[in-house]
């Protein structure tokens, strides 16, 4: 989930841009116009080569395609603005998922939208491959009246071995048990309760099922483990009365062991519906090619990547994926992303305000704790010696997914980086892999049992920071008093965020805007002094938040790093303007305060 923009951002005079929405291929209209309806810019922009679709991917917020698109690495590097690519269909071979999921851009499909259309043409195929329905077509257009060279089988008592019990392959074969089919299969990670109930005869091994097949049909996906899955080797142990089918993807049945096994008798028949290269005269060895010869051979039936391509299909992938981006686009979380957790969409509505908390925690945590004083733009963080604790207390720590959170967590460390280095966009999708690259330790704990009785709020999140050498696993004879610990919890109330605590203080402020912190003996004038320095400097005062010390036995042991005096307190002032370098100093002396930071949340 891309995380909103934060209120601030929102409270900005900044026009709000128009979402926009590239789609490369022919997409039904039906999802298009719901995006119109929501009021995207929508560009249908068919035939365009690699080198242009880059030039002007930059522009675009989504991009919808189906198979034909490759959406490569440099493709989305250089979509800077992009937050989704839908694919309009199931297969997303052709998205290079890895690359979107490190530049943060979710994938999403439709992970039912043609199944059946699938299944019907593998259906279609074999009946067609049976019954030599091809050949008799073209005979008699040619005005040729063959009937005994084109006697064909009948599909009614024979076995269909099904390579991927999946969504399309238990719908194969619940039709194929219609027409009278005896099904088997094989597939690793099967469903063995709904296959039984599609009357699957399931087999361990592929090996063991292939010799009884008279049809073999495929479906699964295309990855490292399915490539050439049905090779030269499996193709010998079946029976040379057997026909193949692939309506799944090119390369899952190896083209030229096909080819030969047809060619040298070894095989009835083959529908093939997927090829290598789309389409097959495209691949660098052109006419040349396996595939293109092995398109125009006899005894195979084959249709041009056709096995969704039904106005029902299309209707349904279209509207699917449309009201996913629509989703995405304003904010909120796809129902079949293909690199991020699901979220029921009443959990993400629970956790949007904590989202929001947790992300200027984490940015609090870095400008005030982290960066101050520290003489890189990376803060501690770059060390990789801090060691974070989120905890979540009460109602939100009984949510199911916490992911939006910990991503907020980065989120918000991050954000006040400014190293080249620091991800532009982090969140749900990339933010796992962002911490495993920066080396941030981020522990998450749910305190189902606290106590927020008291508190007059439900919820609230504790984020704890350990840092120094060995903070994530403290070394035996490590003097832990080298070690400093930092303390911030917040809750939401009325759907707004509050910090209640940093470090030793008890405060309670919205963490929205420009904010002067500072750090000052617990005796009479303080807050004068800073006001009428800020006053002098233009700076005006939306808030101020007093926060007191907690006393030892208010649960402060231990949380304190700025000193151990008991009269000290925080002050926090909301203000209107960045305050200047030198007033900042300004403030800092005998009488004023000990330590003053500016931090922008
Ligand atoms: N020709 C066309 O127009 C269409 C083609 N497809 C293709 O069909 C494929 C399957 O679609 P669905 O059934 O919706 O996907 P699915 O994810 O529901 O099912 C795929 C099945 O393959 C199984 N599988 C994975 N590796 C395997 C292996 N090594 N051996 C045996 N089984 C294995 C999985 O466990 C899973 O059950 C898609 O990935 C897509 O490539 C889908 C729709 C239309
Ligand atoms: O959904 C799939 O996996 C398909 O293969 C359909 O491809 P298409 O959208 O028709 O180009």
């Amino acid at each position: 989930m891309p995380i909103p923009a934060s209120p601030a951002a929102d409270l900005s005079t900044r026009p709000i841009a128009v979402p926009k929405v590239l789609i490369p291929e022919k997409v039904s209209s039906d999802g298009l116009e719901l995006l119109r309806s929501s009021s995207f810019d929508v560009h249908e922009r068919k035939g365009l080569s690699p080198d242009e679709l880059r030039d002007i991917i930059a522009d675009y917020d989504a991009i919808i395609v189906r198979s034909e698109t490759q959406v490569h690495a440099s493709l989305i590097e250089a979509g800077k603005k992009l937050k989704v690519i839908a694919r309009a269909g199931v297969g997303v071979d052709n998205v290079d998922v890895t690359a979107a999921t490190r530049n943060g851009v979710l994938v999403v499909n439709s992970p039912s939208g043609n199944i059946n259309a699938a299944a019907e043409h593998t259906i279609a195929l074999m009946m067609a491959v049976a019954r030599n329905i091809p050949e008799g077509y073209a005979g008699m257009k040619a005005g040729k009246w063959e009937r005994s060279k084109l006697v064909g089988v009948e599909v009614k008592g024979k076995t269909l071995a099904i390579i991927g019990l999946g969504k399309v392959g238990l719908t194969v074969a619940r039709q194929a048990s219609g027409l009278g089919m005896r099904v088997i299969g094989h597939d690793p990670f099967a469903n063995l309760e709904l296959c039984a109930a599609a009357n699957v005869a399931v087999h361990s091994s592929l090996s063991s099922m292939l010799s009884a097949a008279d049809f073999l049909t495929i479906h699964t996906p295309l990855i490292a483990s399915t490539k050439g899955m049905v090779g030269k080797e499996e193709i010998k142990l079946m029976k040379k009365t057997a026909r193949v089918l692939n309506v799944a993807r090119g390369g899952t049945i190896d083209e030229r062991a096909l080819l030969e096994a047809l060619d040298e008798g070894r095989l009835a028949g083959a529908g093939v519906d997927v090829w290598t290269t789309e389409p097959p005269w495209k691949s660098p060895e052109g006419e040349d090619s396996v595939a293109v010869r092995l398109a125009s051979y006899p005894k195979v039936v084959c249709t041009p990547h056709l096995g969704a391509s039904t106005v029902e299909a299309q209707e349904s992938v279209s509207v699917d994926v449309c009201e996913q981006v629509v989703s995405i686009l304003c904010g909120e979380l796809p129902r079949s992303a293909v690199n991020a957790p699901l979220i029921l969409p009443e959990e993400a509505k629970a956790l949007q305000p904590f989202v929001d908390l947790v992300e200027r925690m984490g940015s609090l945590y870095m400008q005030y704790f982290s960066m101050r004083g520290s003489s890189t733009s990376t803060g501690e963080l770059s060390n990789a010696r801090t060691t974070f604790d989120l905890t979540y207390g009460g109602a939100v720590a009984q949510l199911k997914s916490t992911r939006p959170l910990f991503a907020a967590l980065v989120k918000g460390l991050l954000s006040p980086l400014s190293d080249p280095g620091a991800p532009v966009n982090v969140n749900i999708v990339n933010a796992e892999l962002v911490t495993r690259e920066r080396g941030i330790a981020i522990n998450e704990h749910r305190d189902r049992e606290a106590d927020v009785r008291e508190k007059g709020y439900s919820s609230f999140v504790t984020l704890r920071a350990r840092v120094g050498r060995g903070a994530s696993q403290p070394r035996q004879g490590v003097d832990r008093k080298k070690e400093r610990e930092h303390f911030i919890q917040g809750f939401v109330s009325g759907g707004a965020p509050y910090i209640s605590r940093m470090d030793r203080f008890r405060t309670n402020f919205v963490p929205l805007g420009t904010h002067l912190i500072c750090r000052n003996f617990d005796s009479c004038g303080k807050i004068g002094f800073v006001g009428s320095r800020l006053g002098e400097a233009g700076v005006n005062i939306r808030f101020m938040s007093v926060a007191p010390a907690l006393g030892d036995d208010e649960d402060g042991k231990g949380a304190m790093e700025s000193g151990d005096a008991n009269n000290e307190a925080l002050m926090i002032l909301g203000v209107d303007r960045p305050v200047e370098g030198e007033v900042v100093r300004g403030l800092i002396s005998e009488k004023g305060v000990l330590e003053a930071n500016v931090v922008t949340l």
